[in-house]
């Protein structure tokens, strides 16, 4: 068995990772950390654990001793000299932060306000979104799991960059995502008078999720892209909603687009696209780390527009972190993430 260990498990990312972990068939939830619970059981903070996953909660050096594989489920900021410490340790590290995801310096200074503490660690770590860079992942040491929006946006957008059916200037991604991407800190406007029965944008085109998107999709498209990015903040709990236009390459007909989404994505167990009629919703893909995908041609326009549905605890967080546990360590990739999404 793989002994895993979480750092901040009593975040929602740290939660949903140990709630994933404990059904893992090659898995086995080792040691758990919290500077605030300290002492206590995961079950006293999170009552729906009880009985399974009663784990009391160390400190991070402890999850360090007795792990395989760390993931760190903490702020930004805080996961380079812990990585340093797995590293040296010979562990595997998966960050759900964003402290290894950008891969240029200045982007990370820009967007985040921070520096590569060591660049070493940094010039190895891969950034791991398995179906856009599944072969770059396995058997690495230091894994950059991505953000929500960031797994989402690429899914949706890449078989069509890739394949030059879209024009790289010009694309849009217009997301929603429910409220525990936010984390468990309250804060005003995710207060639940202030939040319920309204919907509204925040940081419009200044998201810092906007350099990793076009990180990733420049690596897709093989020149560098530019994306125009505005996140919505929806009144449910768990999903991120993806909303993604771009200007179709004159002449393209929507039989070339789905050739090249089927041709990119029939083989990947986690990506499901929906026939013709279908749209991609949160309520279906909520609680598993299926992305769901609906493709449209406004051939009035000459826009195409591609709709990706992830639940953002699970395949935008902790589940896709499994996905890249199982495929560093060489295991059956779908491992401890197979089960359905409730039917309603
Ligand atoms: N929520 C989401 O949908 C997603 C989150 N992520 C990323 O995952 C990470 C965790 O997010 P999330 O779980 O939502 O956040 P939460 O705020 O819910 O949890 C943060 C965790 O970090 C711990 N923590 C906070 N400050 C410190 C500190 N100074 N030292 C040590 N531990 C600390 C907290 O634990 P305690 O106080 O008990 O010590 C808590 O367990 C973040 O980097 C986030 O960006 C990525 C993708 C999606
Ligand atoms: C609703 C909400 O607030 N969402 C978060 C994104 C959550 C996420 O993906 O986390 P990373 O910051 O690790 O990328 C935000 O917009 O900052």
């Amino acid at each position: 068995m793989i002994r895993a260990g979480v750092v901040g498990a009593t975040g929602y990312a740290g939660a949903e990772l140990c709630r994933l972990l404990s059904g893992h068939p090659q898995a086995e939830l080792a040691a758990v950390s919290s500077v605030s619970f300290e002492g206590q059981a995961l079950s006293d903070v999170y009552p729906a654990y009880r009985g399974v996953c009663d784990m009391v909660c160390g400190t991070q050096d402890e999850v360090v001793e007795r792990s395989d594989v760390v993931f760190a489920a903490l702020p930004h900021g805080l996961s380079q000299e812990l990585a340093a410490d797995c590293y040296a340790k010979g562990k595997v590290f998966i960050d759900l932060g964003a402290d290894f995801r950008l891969e240029n310096e200045g982007d990370y200074r820009q967007w985040y306000g921070g520096t590569f503490l060591h660049p070493d660690l940094h010039a190895l770590a891969v950034y791991a979104l398995p179906e856009l860079f599944r072969e770059q992942i396995r058997g690495k040491k230091i894994i950059a799991n991505p953000g929500c929006y960031t797994t989402a946006v690429p899914l949706a957008l890449a078989p069509a960059l890739k394949n030059g059916l879209i024009l790289k200037e010009g694309m849009i991604a217009d997301c929603k995502s429910g409220v525990t991407g936010a984390g468990r800190k309250p804060s005003q406007n995710t207060h639940y008078p202030e939040l319920n029965e309204g919907m509204s944008a925040y940081k419009v085109a200044c998201h810092r999720h906007t350099p990793e998107m076009e990180q990733s999709l420049s690596h897709v498209a093989g020149a560098p892209v530019t994306l125009t990015f505005v996140p919505h903040l929806l009144p449910v709990n768990r999903g991120i909603l993806a909303t993604c236009y771009a200007r179709l390459t004159p002449g393209v007909t929507m039989e070339q687009i789905e050739k090249a989404y089927h041709d990119a994505y029939d083989s990947e167990y986690f990506v499901r696209l929906l026939p013709k009629g279908k749209e991609a919703d949160i309520k279906n893909v909520r609680c598993s780390n299926f992305c769901d995908i609906s493709l449209h041609v406004d051939s009035r326009t000459g826009t195409f527009i591609a709709i990706s549905a992830i639940d953002n605890m699970v395949k935008g967080a902790a589940g896709q972190a499994i996905q890249n546990m199982n495929l560093a360590f060489e295991i059956e990739e779908t491992a401890g993430l197979k089960a359905l999404p409730p039917a309603f």
